[in-house]
């Protein structure tokens, strides 16, 4: 078997707005985030850790910001892009490991929704998706509630 590993990161400002959206689901919160797409930093830190293990770039070369067409877009559609491209090239997402780093909103209570999601989306069992949160001890942008920042690793698999 032969492993390949990938990461990610994605940072995304606070804005106007009630809900941010996080692994797929929709948080309710007193901000937004500002973003070309709907911002959802998990996927797109998920996104990104996808495409490193590939050497395939990063997410804003698949998915540039300057197109139109990804205004607004539900960032679900770029996780399954990523799929595919794992897929075609005959390697299996083994896991994935996330964390959100914010003060708020508190992410522990929609976890399991998230984990529920993107296994779902992955094809994955629940238990080889993770999802984790840390504030920062109100250090730095994201101990300033300016911003949230998630960070993935994944690892892929392909046999032989
Ligand atoms: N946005 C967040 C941040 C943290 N949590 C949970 O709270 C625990 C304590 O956070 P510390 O930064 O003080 O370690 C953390 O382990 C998370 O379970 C959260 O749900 N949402
Ligand atoms: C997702 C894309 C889509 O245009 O834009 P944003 O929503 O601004 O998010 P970012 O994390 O900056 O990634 C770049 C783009 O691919």
């Amino acid at each position: 078997m032969t492993i390949r590993i990938g990461q990610g990161f994605d940072v995304h400002a606070f804005g106007d707005g009630d809900h941010v959206m996080l692994g797929g689901v929709r948080v309710a919160h007193d901000r937004g985030v500002l973003a070309h797409s709907d911002g959802d930093v998990v996927i797109h830190a998920l996104c990104d850790a996808m495409l490193g293990a590939l050497a395939l770039g990063d997410i804003g070369q698949h998915f540039p910001p300057s197109d139109p067409q990804w205004k607004g877009a539900d960032s679900l559609a770029f996780l399954r892009h990523c799929r595919a491209l794992l897929r075609e090239r005959g390697w299996q997402l083994g896991n994935a490991d996330i964390t959100v780093v914010c003060e708020r909103p508190k992410v522990g209570p929609h976890a399991l929704a998230m984990r529920e999601t993107l296994a779902g989306e992955l094809g994955l069992a629940l238990d080889a998706v993770s999802v984790k949160a840390t504030t920062s001890e109100t250090l730095g942008f994201t101990g300033r509630g300016e911003g949230i920042a998630a960070m993935a690793v994944v690892l892929l698999v392909r046999s032989p």
